[in-house]
């Protein structure tokens, strides 16, 4: 089989509310796909409809080729699930926890723990782990029965820094083996690291799709500075036709220019700041990140 996951216009309501409004996509065998979006754009509830918690409003899911409501006793064992919150029994140590979960798993991972970085915390009972450790428990549960498909909902919510990555580290290594994974995250450099393809959802639909290549291609590049305390904002110039956006950090106007190319207009920027004797603080050109298309989704300003 080639395709792992198949969405084709996906509707989900909550009552009159419409949560998911026509939304498809497709997630390859050993491919990891990341869906983005601003806060309740509808992620969770899509990937509950994939993960079978209840019967879709309209349109077609498959996962592994099964309806994941209808056939949920058949698939529920292939899939791997990490939910945005954790709950688990207070009172039980890790240990326990792991152990009470793998009754249900049919041949279980017996180095989940290890895998996660928590073996050290084998007896502490779960509500003495941090928010992070919480979050490790889970992806670990997560991948005792050797899933297929992994559904992650925000896996590094609450992670430092290096938690984090050692995470990113055990995603890689499973997809990597031939593990699908189907990501939500609101870290878009976990996006840019991991997905092989992802999708950016705004109020219910998906807004844009692709590699992180194919998303922020067509999206210009960005010529950025610390505008001058003596210059107006107005006597700014216009690049090739482009007007600078400012933005006020820390009491200090930033002007970005959108650009095709930035060559021309930064030649013409140094010009100007040449014959105006001005240094021109913190100057930066560059392509479009992601973080700027998710930005422009977010505003509406990306259709
Ligand atoms: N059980 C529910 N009953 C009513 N409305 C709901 C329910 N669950 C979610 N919603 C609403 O549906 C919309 C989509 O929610 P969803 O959790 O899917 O978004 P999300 O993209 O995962 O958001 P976030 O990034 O904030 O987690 C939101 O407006 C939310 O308030």
């Amino acid at each position: 089989m080639d395709q792992a996951i198949q969405v084709e216009g996906l509707r989900q309501r909550y009552g009159d509310f419409e949560a998911v409004g026509g939304v498809s996509f497709d997630v390859r065998e050993g491919e990891l796909f990341a869906l983005l979006g601003t806060n309740g754009a509808g992620k969770t509830t899509t990937m509950e409809a994939l993960e079978g918690f209840r019967p879709v409003h309209a349109g077609e899911v498959r996962v592994l080729g099964m309806e994941p409501y209808r056939d949920r006793r058949e698939l529920r064992p292939q899939l791997g699930i990490m939910l945005q919150e954790a709950g688990f029994f207070a009172d039980l140590t890790v240990a326990e926890t792991v152990r009470h979960w793998r009754g249900l798993a049919g041949a279980p991972r017996e180095d989940v723990l290890e895998l996660t970085g928590l073996a050290d915390k084998a007896d502490v009972r779960t509500r003495q782990l941090s928010g992070g450790q919480k979050r490790r428990l889970d992806l670990a549960l997560a991948l005792l029965g050797r899933p297929r498909v992994l559904f992650l909902d925000e896996p590094t919510t609450g992670m430092d820094p290096e938690a984090r990555r050692a995470t990113w580290e055990i995603v890689q290594g499973l997809v990597a083996g031939g593990t699908t994974v189907l990501l939500t995250t609101h870290y878009l450099e976990e996006a840019e690291r991991l997905a092989d393809r992802l999708a950016i959802m705004h109020r219910g639909r998906i807004e844009l799709s692709g590699t992180v290549a194919e998303v922020v291609a067509g999206h210009g590049d960005r010529i950025t500075f610390q505008v001058p305390h003596q210059v107006p904002v107005g006597e700014l110039p216009s690049l090739r036709g482009s007007a600078a956006d400012i933005a006020i950090a820390n009491g200090q106007a930033v002007a970005t220019y959108t650009v095709t190319g930035v060559q021309r207009p930064l030649y013409e920027l140094l010009r100007w700041a040449e014959e105006r004797s001005l240094e021109l603080d913190g100057l930066q050109a560059r392509s479009a990140s992601l973080e700027d298309v998710f930005l422009n989704t977010a505003d509406g300003g990306a259709r």
